[in-house]
């Protein structure tokens, strides 16, 4: 399996503001360079926070790249994954409509009524008694032929992913804005390490729209 985290931060490190709400810190050609990084990928995974502030709908958009997709024999779209503990996605989130297959990744805390009602239109899995143990999930995933990762977010589900040890590579975009906030959402929050910091090694400097692109390898895979 390769995962590979890809963000869009302010000049500060911030993925939003402290109102939690969406905010386009990528430019025309950052989304498109997303983009095709998405249609490159078996899944494409977001934590359910992300899900409740931005109801991202994680398909492919550019019909060139779709109908590549389902030239090779693939989904026009990658599988889309959700990692929600406790079941709260809502059941008319864009990320269930039947565009692509997609998995919720659960722990033992959710629900029946949520699992009944996420299993309609969702493929559930379940792993970790009060939270996603990520090590487990992933490999439920793998296991499912989901090999290529990509993961979009948002700043609790990097961290715990990096702290997992999941990580091969950071894509960050840089964006020519500063949004500031301790409350505000940053490219790995959590508890936060404080010894064994994960290193990085620097791949690619890109500059792209008003912005740059950083490009990370994970030193400890
Ligand atoms: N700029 C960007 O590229 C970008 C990308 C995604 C999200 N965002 C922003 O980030 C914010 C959402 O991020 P967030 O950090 O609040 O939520 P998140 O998307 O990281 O989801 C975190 C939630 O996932 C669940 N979870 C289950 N198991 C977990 C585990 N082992 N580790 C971590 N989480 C686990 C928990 O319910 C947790 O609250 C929003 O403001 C959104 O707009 C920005
Ligand atoms: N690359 C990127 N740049 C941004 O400025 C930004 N805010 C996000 N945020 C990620 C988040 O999850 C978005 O909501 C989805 O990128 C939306 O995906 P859709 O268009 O709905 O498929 N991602």
């Amino acid at each position: 399996m390769h995962v590979v985290v890809n963000a869009a931060m302010s000049a500060d490190g911030k993925l939003s503001s402290r109102r939690r709400e969406q905010l386009a810190i990528s430019g025309d050609e950052d989304f498109a360079r997303v983009d095709r990084l998405r249609a490159k990928r078996d899944a494409v995974v977001v934590g359910v926070g992300t899900v409740l502030a931005d109801d991202p709908h994680l398909t492919v958009k550019d019909d060139a790249l779709r109908a590549r997709r389902r030239d090779d024999g693939r989904s026009a779209s990658p599988a889309r994954v959700v990692v929600d503990s406790s079941g709260r996605t809502p059941t008319d989130a864009a990320v269930l409509d039947d565009a692509a297959t997609t998995y919720l990744c659960l722990s033992e805390a959710a629900p029946v009524d949520r699992r009944l009602a996420l299993a309609e239109r969702a493929e559930l899995l379940t792993a970790g008694d009060e939270r996603v143990d990520l090590l487990r999930a992933f490999g439920a995933l793998q296991e499912q032929g989901l090999e290529r990762i990509m993961v979009e977010g948002g700043g609790e589900l990097i961290f715990s992913l990096f702290e997992a040890g999941l990580v091969d590579e950071l894509r960050t975009f840089v964006g020519p804005t500063l949004i500031g906030g301790r409350d505000a959402p940053t490219l790995a929050d959590g508890e936060g390490f404080v010894a064994a910091f994960p290193t990085l090694e620097l791949e690619a400097v890109d500059r792209l729209d008003d912005g740059v692109l950083l490009t990370w390898k994970t030193d400890d895979r």
